[in-house]
């Protein structure tokens, strides 16, 4: 199955990129989401989250302590390092259990990652997009989205490679900014896929 990463740096509108595919039939693999489901049910990682940020990193009904954790790993690269080594491989394995149920009539999936470059996850993927929009904006959407204050979403975005480092890694592009629809750009992109498959098909 052709497979298309999608990554854009936090705020960027990947996830409402992701949502235009999804009504064009396209199955969507939310990494972030993912990760998030499964450090709640995966009994040997939720053990080394504990180990490693503490007890208080789970509240008792079992959910996680978003913001505990967040405290910690988005101030100190170290800390940040250990929980991607503990969340990413668990990530990837579900990628795989995923794509394996994906209906085999689909003409391509779509994988989206925050981090899809800095965990080397694109190297999976047949193609990638890169979501890009303004610093200003990006904050706006978040601090808006998750009331949160700008400093602490500048300590994410310090924390993934700026979008000229993404850029040279990316093949497709889709600007969310106020002048440009990503309705449109979405379309030319499934287009240009579905043209790409179907080539890929006949020099089978
Ligand atoms: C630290 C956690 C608990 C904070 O949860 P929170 O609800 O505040 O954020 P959420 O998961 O919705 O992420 C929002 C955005 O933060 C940024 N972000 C998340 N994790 C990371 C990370 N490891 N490195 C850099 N940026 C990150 C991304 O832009 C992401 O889209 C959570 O982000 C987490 O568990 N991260 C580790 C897993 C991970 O790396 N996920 C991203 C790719 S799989
Ligand atoms: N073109 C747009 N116009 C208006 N609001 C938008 C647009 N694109 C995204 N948003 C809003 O901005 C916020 C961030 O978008 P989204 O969640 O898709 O970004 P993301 O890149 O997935 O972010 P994160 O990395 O934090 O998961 C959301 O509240 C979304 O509804």
């Amino acid at each position: 199955m052709y497979k298309v990463g999608i990554t854009g740096g936090i705020g960027s509108g990947k996830t409402t990129v992701c949502k235009v595919f999804e009504v064009l039939g396209i199955p969507v693999f939310y990494a972030d989401t993912e990760a998030k489901n499964i450090m709640i049910q995966d009994a040997l990682l939720i053990e080394g989250i504990k180990s490693t940020f503490g007890k208080e990193s789970y509240f008792e009904d079992g959910k996680l302590n978003n913001k505990h954790i967040a405290g910690i790993v988005f101030n100190n690269e170290a800390q940040l390092a250990k929980l991607n080594a503990l969340v990413h491989p668990a990530v990837f394995r579900a990628f795989d259990v995923w794509e394996e149920q994906v209906n085999p009539n689909v003409p391509y999936t779509l994988k989206e990652a925050a981090l899809l470059f800095e965990s080397g996850s694109y190297t999976m993927c047949d193609t990638t997009i890169l979501v890009t929009a303004p610093l200003d904006i990006k904050l706006k959407r978040v601090m808006q989205r998750d009331q949160v204050t700008a400093d602490q979403v500048t300590a994410r975005i310090d924390k993934q490679l700026s979008d000229d480092e993404k850029a040279k890694l990316a093949n497709h592009f889709i600007r969310n900014d106020e002048e440009h629809s990503i309705i449109e750009q979405v379309l030319a992109l499934h287009q240009q896929f579905l043209e790409i498959v179907t080539d890929l098909q006949i020099s089978k």
